[in-house]
């Protein structure tokens, strides 16, 4: 009788609503409930599947993949995933979301639902993963296109972030071991650096496979690290190498001065305070192991070369040693496992002049070619630096660079590609007061610098502002390039 008085009804009604809001809500049940009622629609659609395998069919990586990858994991959507991976960031504190085998994520774009399944394929000893995107036939003309333009902008947005993020840390003086850093924003490239495209690409294999390897160097037993030796007359691209090294794999810069450390300890200190995904630098080691100008022992620099002191760290470490020659260095340093891959750095030949003609002027082909091809195979050379230096200041008139190129390769550089001269910018005393006398902005079209001497105090006077912008680190001064 009650139940037919409609105000009663009503409350009863609102009641109930309430009761199954609540219930739905505060238990999660309204997920399994969406979840379900997705299935049943799901069934009344027709889907389509496209895969982005990691590799192609010649094992070459798939760009794509890479990706997709960024750009899932940057989705709002596997924070609300049923299951997924927590693991620590390249910073200590950083958390981050990680993809499981098998996770199905969910996107939205432009009114679609998408789907995106990390598979991942075990095939004998191969592991394949691939990404696979469902997507509802009716929506696919719609939105595929625009869908993947906007998974390549997004992508690319976040890798350009994560390359603003690099940081260079620098190890300072009565610090207690302590580093301090500052924005990492070094330009240079693989792409801009002038050497042997194969031996470039060896590198970037070598530094992806290592990457890819720390399961193989867990079961060898050995420190998951690999060092590189750089070696070569001074500025042939030692330092621009690190400086690419660091933005190919989006890594930070340790860069170690051993002149600022005051023990071993201080060395041990400063390797514990690394963290993972970083290349640690040590530049111009010859000099501290001939000169002993350092208060770290022989035998603290090879523990740190051995990697014993970095074995608490699970994470990859790239080391960087770079020399100008290892003739006089003692063998046992070099031996491999403490440095595994040597890569030298010549002066300038005729292909290296062409490489750089090419990035700094704009150059592929000129009538003087054959002229400066002569030159390099009398044996003059210069270093790219300063070869990059005399187009830099002529690069308005291409043919004035090139001709500034081949006076000073006949002046200067007679000799110095057969190794007879080999003299390195920045020894003679003289230089620094000598640089201060050139005006950089003396160096640019028209009054430009058109032999290699003044090439050499202007390379002398930035080498000597480098010098001051390291030493005055603490007020926040530009970081150490080049
Ligand atoms: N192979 C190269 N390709 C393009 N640019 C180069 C190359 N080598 C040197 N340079 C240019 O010359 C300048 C000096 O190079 P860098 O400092 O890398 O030389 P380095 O070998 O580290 O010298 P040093 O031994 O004196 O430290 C940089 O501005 C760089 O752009
Ligand atoms: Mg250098």
């Amino acid at each position: 009788m009650i139940l037919y008085r409609p105000i009663l009804q009503i409350f009863v009604f609102v009641f109930l609503f309430v009761l199954i809001r609540v219930i739905l809500f505060k238990t999660g049940l309204i997920y399994s409930v969406k979840k379900w009622w997705r299935i049943i629609h799901d069934c009344f659609h027709v889907y389509q599947s496209f895969k982005v395998p990691e590799f192609n069919e010649s094992m070459q990586e798939n760009h794509l993949y890479k990706k997709v990858s960024l750009y899932l994991h940057s989705l709002p959507s596997m924070e609300d995933s049923d299951f997924t991976n927590l693991i620590t960031g390249k910073k200590p504190n950083d958390i981050v979301l990680c993809l499981d085998s098998n996770q199905t994520v969910e996107d939205d774009f432009l009114g679609a639902r998408i789907f995106w399944v990390n598979e991942q394929v075990e095939k004998s000893e191969s592991n394949r993963r691939n990404f696979v995107l469902k997507i509802r036939k009716a929506d696919k003309r719609r939105i595929l296109r625009p869908y993947l333009q906007h998974i390549h902008t997004v992508a690319d947005e976040i890798e350009q972030q994560r390359k603003r993020d690099l940081k260079l840390y620098m190890n300072v003086t009565g610090n207690n071991g302590r580093w301090r850093s500052i924005p990492f924003t070094h330009p240079s490239t693989f792409d801009t650096i002038a050497m042997e495209s194969s031996l470039k690409s060896k590198v970037k294999s070598d530094l992806e496979s290592f990457l890819k390897a720390k399961q193989y160097y867990n079961r060898l037993g050995r420190v998951w690290k690999r060092s590189f030796l750089l070696y070569g007359p001074s500025g042939t691209g030692k330092s621009s190498f690190v400086a690419a090294m660091a933005n190919f794999l989006s890594y930070d810069v340790f860069d170690i001065d051993l002149s600022k450390l005051l023990n071993d300890s201080d060395l041990k200190l400063l390797l514990l305070q690394t963290t993972g995904k970083s290349i640690i630098v040590i530049e111009d080691l010859d000099r501290f192991l001939i000169e002993k100008s350092t208060a770290v022992s022989l035998s603290g620099v090879l523990n740190f070369m051995d990697g014993i002191l970095n074995s608490c760290c699970a994470d990859e470490r790239i080391m960087v040693f770079t020399m100008n020659g290892k003739d006089p260095i003692d063998p046992a340093i070099l031996r491999p496992g403490r440095v595994d891959v040597h890569i030298h750095f010549p002066l300038c030949d005729f292909s290296g002049f062409k490489a750089l003609a090419d990035s700094y002027l704009g150059v592929k082909d000129h009538k003087l070619f054959p002229q400066v091809e002569e030159i390099f195979l009398n044996g003059a050379s210069l270093s790219p630096a300063e070869i990059g230096e005399l187009m830099i200041a002529n690069r308005c008139s291409p043919s004035r660079a090139i001709k500034s190129v081949i006076s000073a390769l006949q002046t200067d550089g007679d000799g110095r590609g057969n190794g007879k001269i080999g003299r390195r910018i920045g020894e003679n005393g003289s230089r620094k007061s000598d640089s201060e006398l050139v005006e950089p902005g003396g160096l640019f079209c028209n009054e430009g610098v058109h032999t290699v001497k003044d090439f050499r105090k202007f390379y002398g006077f930035l080498r000597m502002k480098s010098n001051r912008n390291s030493q005055s680190l603490d007020s926040g001064s530009s970081p150490k390039q080049g």
